[in-house]
């Protein structure tokens, strides 16, 4: 008998980068949820790197999305690819172990929705998932500098969290830029993800400030919904990333 909340975790331990300088993460909020599955697959297929995986609790953010359960489903799926999951939760601390036996690969969670950073980072650590702190548009990145040792990823909100589909803030390219100097000061391992109006016309900007792993919505997963459609807008981020 194996009970309904058995761990995947020897499915995540995928949590590597791969070998690619740029990892373009879609994010399965704007995909067409009563056809999941057969989305990631497309988009993976497609030529995606991650799959991001947004966690909203109508609580820190005013949206209400997915949980572990449907993690798990994927991996039961045959999902293999790193399952990036930003948390957008408070507390986040049971998130994180549920996560954890769910199979996620990268987990991230906002400084502002824990007491206690240090221990939350190292409770994704310990449960050999990639950690990361996520910061909204307007928060700074000093929670960052004390833990920098445990950072595998800063994620830099480009929007208010919450919905897809809104514009990118440019006043995050400036935090980008300290962000990347924050990084290659420490010489530590840690990608710089950025997530929220990431598009076609904006990403080789983007690059430029110093980010390497873009998470993209409704770039993406929009009409028509085909895996050629997706291989194309992938196909010209990486273009783009490549200039
Ligand atoms: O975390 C998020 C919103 O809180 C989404 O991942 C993000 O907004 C992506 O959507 P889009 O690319 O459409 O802006």
């Amino acid at each position: 008998f194996a009970p309904a909340t058995k761990s995947v975790r020897s499915v995540s331990a995928l949590n590597v980068w791969g070998d690619k300088d740029y990892l373009i993460a879609p994010s399965i909020l704007s995909a067409d949820f009563a056809r999941l599955g057969e989305e990631v697959d497309n988009v993976l297929e497609a030529g995606a790197d991650v799959v991001h995986f947004d966690v909203m609790d109508n609580h820190y953010v005013p949206n209400l999305t997915i949980g572990p359960m449907v993690c798990k489903a994927l991996r039961d799926h045959g999902v293999t690819a790193p399952i990036d999951v930003h948390l957008m939760v408070s507390p986040v601390d049971a998130a994180i172990q549920d996560f954890i036996d769910a199979g996620a690969s990268y987990i991230t969670f906002h400084p502002e929705a824990t007491n206690h950073v240090d221990r939350s980072l190292q409770l994704i650590k310990n449960g050999g998932c990639k950690a990361g702190l996520v910061f909204n548009p307007a928060t700074s990145l000093d929670a960052a500098k004390f833990v920098m040792d445990k950072l595998d990823i800063i994620l830099l909100m480009s929007v208010n969290p919450g919905f897809g589909g809104q514009a990118f803030i440019p006043a995050v390219l400036d935090k980008a830029r300290e962000a990347r100097q924050l990084i290659d000061d420490a010489g530590i391992d840690c990608r710089l993800e950025i997530d929220g109006g990431v598009k076609t016309e904006n990403i080789k900007e983007i690059k430029d400030a110093g980010v390497d792993m873009f998470v993209a919505g409704s770039a993406i997963l929009k009409e028509p919904r085909t895996l050629e459609a997706y291989k194309e807008t992938i196909d010209t981020m990486r273009a783009e990333l490549a200039k």
